[in-house]
């Protein structure tokens, strides 16, 4: 990691460090991920070569884009380099409106949701498709445009693995199926969406509980508290839809796209 400067300790992804770093060539300021390989598994690694895999080959405005990976042998530890987001992540974001009590205006939640669904279009709809299997606030990235990111769980469709059981932190976006030990699928990423627009709104999860049992329970049975009244029906609607227990009753992404809050805004781009 010569050709970068250490400057802050950020945050941690999922199973690393995340350090603000800059590049000593041209003074560019990035983000690198860093992960001890050392004591991993060789399936682990294939997972670790199959995150910089993806990340690589996704260019897109609404995800985090992917620049370099070094490997340092003599640490045993595999850094990525990303780029940098001066708003720092959604969770950041939406605890300090909470101390707050701040709700967010319904337009800066369609602008930012409409962007994570251009993101999820983008993985799901490749040919290779991706799901991105964590979707949550502190995996969303705030610059010009709002960025997915954070891949450290994706993987293709056709690769399973291990970690497919891993959780780390509260699995608070966890779908029914997934309580149920079902596959992931793209409506399981549908499904965390709709807990990402439902904490936007009332800026808690619209999942919890004291343990994971109760946890689980209340998730099988799609059991929330109503939204803040300020908001529309056509929001409490969105969220009820992507909230369906029956992950076939779900939107795709496609319908998600077509919603008239969303549609209007690819317009708009054009
Ligand atoms: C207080 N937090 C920050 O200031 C912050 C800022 C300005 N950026 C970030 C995080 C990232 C950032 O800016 N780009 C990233 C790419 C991948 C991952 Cl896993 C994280 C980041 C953070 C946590």
């Amino acid at each position: 990691m010569e050709a970068y400067q250490f400057l802050d300790n950020i945050g941690k992804g999922s199973f690393a460090k995340v350090y603000k770093v800059l590049r000593k060539t041209d003074q560019k300021i990035f983000v690198a991920k860093e992960m001890e390989y050392g004591r991993m598994s060789e399936k682990e690694k294939q997972q670790l070569v199959n995150e910089v895999n993806i990340l690589r080959e996704l260019k897109h405005p609404n995800i985090i884009k992917y620049y370099d990976r070094i490997v340092d042998k003599q640490t045993q530890k595999l850094y990525i380099i990303m780029e940098h987001c001066e708003g720092g992540d959604l969770a950041q974001f939406l605890k300090k409106l909470r101390k707050d009590k701040e709700y967010l205006p319904e337009e800066s939640v369609w602008k930012i949701f409409s962007q994570i669904v251009q993101a999820l279009c983008e993985i799901h709809k490749r040919q290779n498709k991706i799901l991105h299997r964590d979707i949550k606030p502190a995996n969303i990235f705030l610059d010009k445009t709002v960025k997915l990111g954070d891949f450290g769980l994706a993987r293709m469709l056709n690769i399973n693995s291990e970690f497919a059981h891993t959780q780390v932190g509260t699995p608070y976006y966890m779908s029914p199926e997934l309580i149920e030990d079902h596959k992931y699928n793209e409506k399981s990423d549908i499904w965390a969406c709709g807990c990402l627009l439902y904490e936007m709104c009332s800026l808690q999860p619209p999942f919890q509980a004291q343990n994971y049992l109760a946890l689980a329970m209340k998730i099988k049975q799609a059991q929330y508290e109503n939204i803040p009244q300020q908001y529309t029906a056509e929001m409490k609607r969105v969220i009820s839809w992507c909230l369906s227990v029956n992950q076939d009753q779900r939107p795709s992404v496609d319908d998600l796209l077509n919603l008239p809050r969303i549609s209007i805004r690819l317009r708009e781009k054009r």
